[in-house]
Order: C-alpha cells, then structure tokens, then sequence
C-alpha cells in the first residue's frame, strides 16, 4: 500500500486539498478532524485533568483551550503529549483497515509531519502551500482568530520555505480552486506512473 502524506502550514488549504484527493477516489485519513472527534471522546478526561475548566459537558472547549495556551505557551508540550499518542494510534488504525481492504493508495493529513518525525510514516510527502499574505488573509478572515493567535501557532511549526524544500510534490493554491485541482490530479498520475510497483 502506497502512503501519501500531506502537510503545509495553518491556512495553506490543507484540508481543501485533502478533498480533492478524496474526489478523485484516494482514502483520506484528516489528523485534525480526529482531534475534533478525540475532543469529543477520549482525550475529554486527560486534558480535563491537566487543565482543569477547559472541559463543558464532556467536551474540550477549544476557545477556552487556546485561552488557556495563549496565556501558558509552555503548556502546549502537555496537551501534544496527551494528543499526539491517541492521534498515532487512530492513524494506525485507519492504515491497518486500508491494507485489509486492500487498497494501493491512501493518503494521510497530518499537519504537523516534520516536526513530529513523520516523514519515516510516508512514501512521499505532498506539501500545501500558498504567499504568506494570502496564508495570513485566509486565516485572519477566520471567526475566533487573532493575530496573536495566529502567531502562536505559527511559531510552533516548521516554516514554509522549509517544508517546501522538503516536499516531493508542491500544491500551490494561491491560483484557484481549478488550478489546485489540477495539480492533485497530476501528482496522482505521477505517482500511478513512476511511484506504485
Ligand atoms: C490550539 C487549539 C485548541 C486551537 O483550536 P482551533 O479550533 O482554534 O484550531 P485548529 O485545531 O483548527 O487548528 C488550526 C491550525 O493550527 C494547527 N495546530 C493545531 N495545534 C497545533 C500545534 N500543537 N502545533 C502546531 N500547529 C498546530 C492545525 O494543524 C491547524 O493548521 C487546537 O488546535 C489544539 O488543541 N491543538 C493541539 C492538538 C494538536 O497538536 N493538533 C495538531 C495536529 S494533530
Ligand atoms: N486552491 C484554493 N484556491 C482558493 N482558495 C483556497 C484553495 N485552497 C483553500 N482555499 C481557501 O483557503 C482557506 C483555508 O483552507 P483550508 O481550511 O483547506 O486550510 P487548512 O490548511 O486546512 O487550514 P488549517 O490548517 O488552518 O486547518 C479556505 O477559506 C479555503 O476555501
């Protein structure tokens, strides 16, 4: 089975470009949609505990989580030691079902690939990325978002020149919606062409 991984920083078009590889019929494993649904789940009691009042109804409020790690950055390393393992083992998860189906391409999204080793889970990496302006306008256009915000979690991931110099493949998606598209399906005959045995 054929692993793609897919990474780029916060508000490159990640989870846009996700879908597409979806559309054109590649399983589709999203790590921030399982923390939203761990948030629901199993991870409500350990963050519960290690941040107490950042919990409602049995759930992570995630406005009052980033209040609290804007106030206390330190404590990010906390939450990512709680998140990260339940995060791996529902990637896990999803690849062993994929080879019992026997699929020949998945792809996972993981937004946080190099700075947490990823690169040795993937046969190739697919980097999303766009102008910094045009990074900044989408995510600042967010409800709930600040620049301080913004920043914050900037800081916490590998800069974009880097991520590029690493990438196998780049979409670019400061062109449109078309053009991305037309780059996903390209890197997907690509990689059918010269990358799958
Ligand atoms: C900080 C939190 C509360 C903000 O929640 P919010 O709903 O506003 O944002 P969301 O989760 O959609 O993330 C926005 C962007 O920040 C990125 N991001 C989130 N957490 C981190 C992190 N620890 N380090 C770097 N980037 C991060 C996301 O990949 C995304 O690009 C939330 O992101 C969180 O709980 N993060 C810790 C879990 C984590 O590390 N997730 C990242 C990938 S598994
Ligand atoms: N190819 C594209 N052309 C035009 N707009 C795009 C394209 N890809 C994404 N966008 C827009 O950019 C914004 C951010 O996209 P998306 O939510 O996919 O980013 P993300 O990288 O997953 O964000 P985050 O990491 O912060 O969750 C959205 O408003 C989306 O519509």
């Amino acid at each position: 089975m054929f692993v793609i991984g897919l990474t780029g920083s916060i508000g490159m078009g990640k989870s846009t470009t996700a879908k597409m590889f979806e559309a054109e019929g590649i399983p589709v494993n999203d790590a921030d949609a399982v923390v939203h649904e761990l948030y629901a789940a199993e991870a409500v009691a350990p963050i519960e505990a290690a941040f107490p009042g950042t919990t409602t109804e049995g759930k992570v409020d995630r406005v009052k989580l980033a209040a609290h790690l804007a106030a206390h950055p330190a404590d990010f390393k906390t939450l990512e030691a709680i998140v990260h393992p339940l995060v791996r083992d529902k990637e896990l998860q999803f690849r062993r079902k994929a080879e019992e189906e026997g699929l020949d391409i998945i792809l996972l999204d993981i937004p946080l690939l190099f700075e947490t080793g990823g690169e040795g889970r993937v046969d190739v990496i697919v980097v999303v990325s766009c102008a910094p302006d045009i990074q900044r306008a989408r995510v600042l256009a967010r409800p709930g978002m600040t620049v301080d915000k913004f920043e914050m979690i900037l800081s916490r991931q590998t800069p974009d020149s880097e991520k590029r110099r690493r990438a196998d493949y780049i979409v670019d998606t400061g062109e449109g919606l078309a053009q991305a598209r037309a780059q996903v399906r390209a890197i997907i005959a690509d990689i059918r062409a010269n990358r799958l045995s």
